[in-house]
Parts: structure tokens; C-alpha cells; sequence
């Protein structure tokens, strides 16, 4: 068995992490950390009543590596790249649900998250843990920089286009709706029921952080400098991402042709699935799985993509990034 901790174990994430790890038959979840919580998991987290019978902990790194052997990081950005250094030097290996690792440059972390890198020599050399990208690069890794949920909605859709050269790589413009607890549990006013019920907004319009992470991995897959638009918007519901994204046409083209590439780029790879129809954020609401389709509509390309925030946009990824670490088929614990 893998003893695996979880750490900022009283938020949203870390809850999806206990509800699939607890079904994982490779895994024996040790410890789960909390800065203020020391009772029962399960008193915070009640679905886990009876299923779990460990009490917060707040231990040293040294500590944290002497209970378990791989360390989910479930904190926020900042806290996330203060704490893991030590992690990794006590001898855990880490997958980091944040968005600290995910950049390979220090210059457009600290531009587009307003804080100095304190890790610098790790951006760049830590992996981008979104295995239908990077699946081959993962199971040597210490440390996973596990990515975003705006962020894979976003990259699976365009990632097929771009590599077949059937989309340009500027103009593409990401309209993305997310349900409220992608914000996290951590209270804010705006994402009070009475703030944001019955309403839907756009925010952090040309500004939200997740632009440049796009642009980095899309630029990757594709090896020219991909430029998006991306506009966040705030939905009534608790979880789901849905992704309506134009791009130009880098030629004339088809929608059979469209879903034909996208299927032969997916082929093999067991969570993202190219549909016909319409997806909804429904269909795909608490599984690990993303549903795309394609359309040409007028002199544009369009891509349409759901999954859900909480699994296939942050802890079943991590679920998966850890299956190819420790030689698990990809799928344990996820389907
Ligand atoms: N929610 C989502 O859909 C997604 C989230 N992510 C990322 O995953 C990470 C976790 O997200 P999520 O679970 O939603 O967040 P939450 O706000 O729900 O939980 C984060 C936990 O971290 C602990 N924490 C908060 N601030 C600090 C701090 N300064 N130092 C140490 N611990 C702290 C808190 O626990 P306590 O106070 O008990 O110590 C808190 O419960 C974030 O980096 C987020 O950006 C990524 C993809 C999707
Ligand atoms: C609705 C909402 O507020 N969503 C969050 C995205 C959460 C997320 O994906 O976190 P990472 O930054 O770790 O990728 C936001 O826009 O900040």
C-alpha cells in the first residue's frame, strides 16, 4: 500500500482526494493536515462518516515523511510553494493541486500572480501533470505540477486542433463558465448564496491568471506562440466547467474532419471522450472525465468542452498523475 497525506485537508479538493483515495485499493490515506481543524476529518467533511476514522494533524515535514510516502498538496498558490520545498527535502513525493508549479517562467509568475517565485529553480523543471499531454513524462517525477480546471477544459479542447495546424494559434477566444465551488471553500463574499444565485457574471476579464498557463502549454503542443482570450464567468451551480471556444480556421475545413482529429489525438487516452452532441456540464458531473465536441459555424471553428472542476480539473488528475507515479493502471480508483 501507498500512504498517502493530504494536505489543506479541510477544503473542497481535498474531499474529492479522501472520496476517491478511499476507493483506491493501492492507497492507505495516513494523514490529513489542517492549520485549523484538529478533530475528526469526518466531523468537517461528514459524506466521509464511517469510511474514515483520522483526526486533522498539523505535522513538520520531517513528520509528514515519516507517515507517508507522496504528499497532496490541496493549499492555496503561495502557501503551496512555501510549504513544498521542505516536503520534497523530507523525502516526499508531491503532487501540488496549486497553480505554483505550473509556469516555467519566475518573470510571468510574479507578473500575473503579484508574488515574487520563492522556488524559481523548479519552474521550468517540474512537469505539467496533464497526462493526455504529458502522460509519458510523469511516473519518474517528485514533484507534479497538477494543472488547473479552466485551464485542461481549455487545453484539451484546442490541443488536437492546434496540432494538426487545422487552427490558427492567435485569435482564439475562451468563453468558460465555472460552478462556485471552484472558488474553493475558503469563505469570500461573492460567492455567497445570496451574492451569487440566480446571477452570472464575467470576471477578472483579460487579466485571470490562467491565460498565460493556457498560452504556455498550447504553445508547447503546437510549437508556435499560441495567443488567447480568455473571459472567466461565475455560474449558479456548484460544479462544472464549460468551455465555448472560437478560433480561425487555419484552412478550409469540416466538423467530421474536426472530430475525426480530435478522436485520434484522444485515442488510447482513457478520460476525455470526442461527442457528437452538445455536452453538458451534467454529463460529466463527479466522474474524471471531459467531454468535447467541435463545430464550423460561419468563417469560425468551434470547441465545446465540460468536465468537472473538482476531479478531472483538479483531484482525480491528481488521482491519475499518481496511478502513472507509483505504476498503477490510470484508471484505479477513477471510473
Ligand atoms: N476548487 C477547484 O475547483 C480547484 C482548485 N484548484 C487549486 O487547488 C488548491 C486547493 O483548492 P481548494 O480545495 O478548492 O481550496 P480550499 O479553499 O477549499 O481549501 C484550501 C485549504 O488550504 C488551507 N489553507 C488556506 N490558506 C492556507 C495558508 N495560507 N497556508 C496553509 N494552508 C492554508 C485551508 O485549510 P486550513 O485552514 O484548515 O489549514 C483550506 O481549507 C488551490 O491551490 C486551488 O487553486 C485547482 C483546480 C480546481
Ligand atoms: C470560480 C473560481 O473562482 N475559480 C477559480 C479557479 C480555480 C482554479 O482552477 O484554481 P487554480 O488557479 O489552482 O487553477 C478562479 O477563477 O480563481
Amino acid at each position: 500500500m501507498i500512504r498517502a497525506a493530504i494536505q489543506g485537508g479541510t477544503g473542497y479538493t481535498a474531499l474529492e482526494l479522501l472520496r476517491i483515495l478511499l476507493r483506491h485499493p493501492g492507497v492507505e490515506v495516513t494523514a490529513v493536515t489542517s492549520r485549523s481543524e484538529t478533530g475528526l476529518v469526518s466531523r468537517v467533511h461528514p459524506s466521509l462518516a464511517g469510511r474514515l476514522n483520522l483526526v486533522f494533524s498539523n505535522p513538520t515535514p520531517d513528520e509528514l515523511a515519516g507517515q507517508a510516502d507522496v504528499c497532496f498538496c490541496c493549499l492555496p498558490h503561495v502557501a503551496s510553494m512555501e510549504a513544498i520545498p521542505s516536503l520534497l527535502a523530507a523525502g516526499l513525493r508531491v503532487i501540488d493541486l496549486s497553480a505554483d508549479y505550473r509556469l516555467t517562467d519566475p518573470v510571468v509568475y510574479e507578473t500575473w500572480y503579484g508574488h515574487v517565485h520563492t522556488d524559481p529553480t523548479r519552474l521550468g523543471a517540474t512537469v505539467y501533470g496533464l497526462p493526455e499531454i504529458y502522460g509519458d513524462r510523469i511516473a519518474s517525477q517528485n514533484l507534479i505540477a497538477n494543472p488547473g480546471c479552466y485551464t485542461s477544459t481549455s487545453i484539451l479542447a484546442l490541443a488536437p486542433l492546434l496540432k494538426a495546424g487545422l487552427v490558427r494559434p492567435k485569435g482564439i477566444i475562451i468563453d468558460a463558465k465555472s460552478g462556485v465551488s471552484g472558488a474553493g471553500r475558503s469563505p469570500k463574499v461573492e460567492m455567497l448564496y445570496s451574492e451569487c444565485n440566480e446571477s452570472f457574471s464575467a470576471y477578472a476579464v483579460g487579466t485571470h491568471r490562467h491565460t498565460p498557463e493556457i498560452e504556455q502549454v498550447l504553445s508547447d503542443v503546437c510549437g508556435e506562440q499560441v495567443d488567447v482570450i480568455f473571459t472567466p464567468h461565475l455560474t449558479p451551480m456548484d460544479r462544472g466547467i464549460f468551455a465555448t471556444i472560437y478560433a480561425v480556421p487555419a484552412r478550409e475545413v469540416k466538423q467530421a474532419e474536426l472530430l475525426e482529429t480530435m478522436r485520434q489525438f484522444y485515442a488510447g487516452k482513457p478520460f476525455v471522450h470526442v461527442v457528437e452532441h452538445l455536452p453538458k456540464t451534467k454529463d460529466v458531473s463527479g466522474t474524471n472525465f471531459c467531454h468535447l465536441t467541435a463545430r464550423v459555424v460561419k468563417d469560425r471553428v468551434m470547441v465545446l468542452a465540460v468536465l468537472d472542476n473538482l476531479i478531472k480539473g483538479a483531484s482525480g488528475v491528481a488521482v491519475q498523475n499518481f496511478n502513472l507515479m507509483y505504476d498503477f493502471d490510470e484508471t484505479t480508483g477513477l471510473v
